[in-house]
């Protein structure tokens, strides 16, 4: 049997009185989506921040492909092979699209024998950048400034950003968060061909639920910090406690439905 990708135990975060995340429990295996929901405060951020490495947990361990990363650096655990996305805070507003890629693909490249020779470095890093803006659909904005591209535009360019450092656990916060319904369906799209296609593992927050439904293979549900329920997306539209405390129905809404 495969072993998963991620094991998290029991991954506990407080903060004073206040617990942001409980004993969660999670066994992601390779190549799944998984999608973390949950209202404003149910500690999704928290959670990532102890994945990458941004916090340290109060309790618990997280284990990737059988290593404990639990407390690690993030530049650490991004050297392990975890790369999340900041809502823009990787982009570099005044280079163009493509040189944004290539300052993520030159640390990787930086650090490859192989390629000893600058100019062959730098070809490499130039046919890579092009190969990713390809995979993303945005080539064609490869010489503009990061800065003028659309906000739909700028979203993908920070997945292209954050693929370059060739990941196998990739965290996507918010990917379709402020776009219109017509770039929300093109990335969504998108997303699901990397997913398909790729040696990749997604982790993905979401508010929007048809993106979470059009991509997750499995979801979890948290409430209060607590893992209240995890499923593939069809046991998640069924589970009466779900509907009620995620997505907004109330017992006397269901009564006189
Ligand atoms: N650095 C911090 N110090 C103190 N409390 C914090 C800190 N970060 C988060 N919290 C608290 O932890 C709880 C979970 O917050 P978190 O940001 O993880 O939720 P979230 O699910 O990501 O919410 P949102 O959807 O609004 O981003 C909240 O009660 C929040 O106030």
């Amino acid at each position: 049997m495969t072993d998963p990708i991620l094991k998290i135990s029991n991954l506990t975060k407080r903060f004073g009185g206040n617990t942001a995340v409980s004993a969660i429990n999670l066994e992601v295996m390779p190549r799944e989506t998984i999608a973390i929901i949950g209202p404003n405060g149910a500690g999704k951020t928290t959670f990532y921040n102890m994945v990458s490495g941004r916090m340290t947990p109060s309790n618990g361990s997280v284990e990737l492909e059988g290593k404990d990363i639990t407390g690690l650096p993030p530049h650490k655990i991004s050297r392990m092979g975890v790369s999340r996305s900041f809502q823009l805070n990787n982009i570099f507003p005044e280079m163009t699209v493509q040189e944004n890629v290539e300052v993520a693909l030159t640390a990787l490249h930086g650090h490859s024998r192989r390629l000893f020779n600058f100019a062959s470095r730098n070809r490499a890093v130039q046919e890579e950048a092009r190969q990713l803006l390809d995979k993303l659909h945005i080539l064609d904005l490869a010489s503009r400034r990061a800065e003028v591209i659309s906000y739909g535009d700028k979203r993908l360019l920070e997945i292209a950003v954050v693929l370059a450092t060739r990941p196998h656990l990739v965290l996507l916060d918010e990917p379709t968060a402020g776009m219109t319904p017509d770039e929300t369906r093109r990335t969504t799209a998108l997303i699901r061909q990397l997913a398909e296609t790729g040696d990749y593992t997604f982790l993905i927050t979401e508010h929007d639920m048809d993106v979470v439904f059009g991509l997750a293979d499995r979801i979890l549900v948290m409430h209060r910090g607590e893992n209240l329920f995890f499923g593939t997306p069809e046991e998640v539209k069924n589970h009466p406690e779900v509907r009620r405390a995620y997505l907004g129905e109330d017992e006397e809404e269901e009564a006189s439905a």
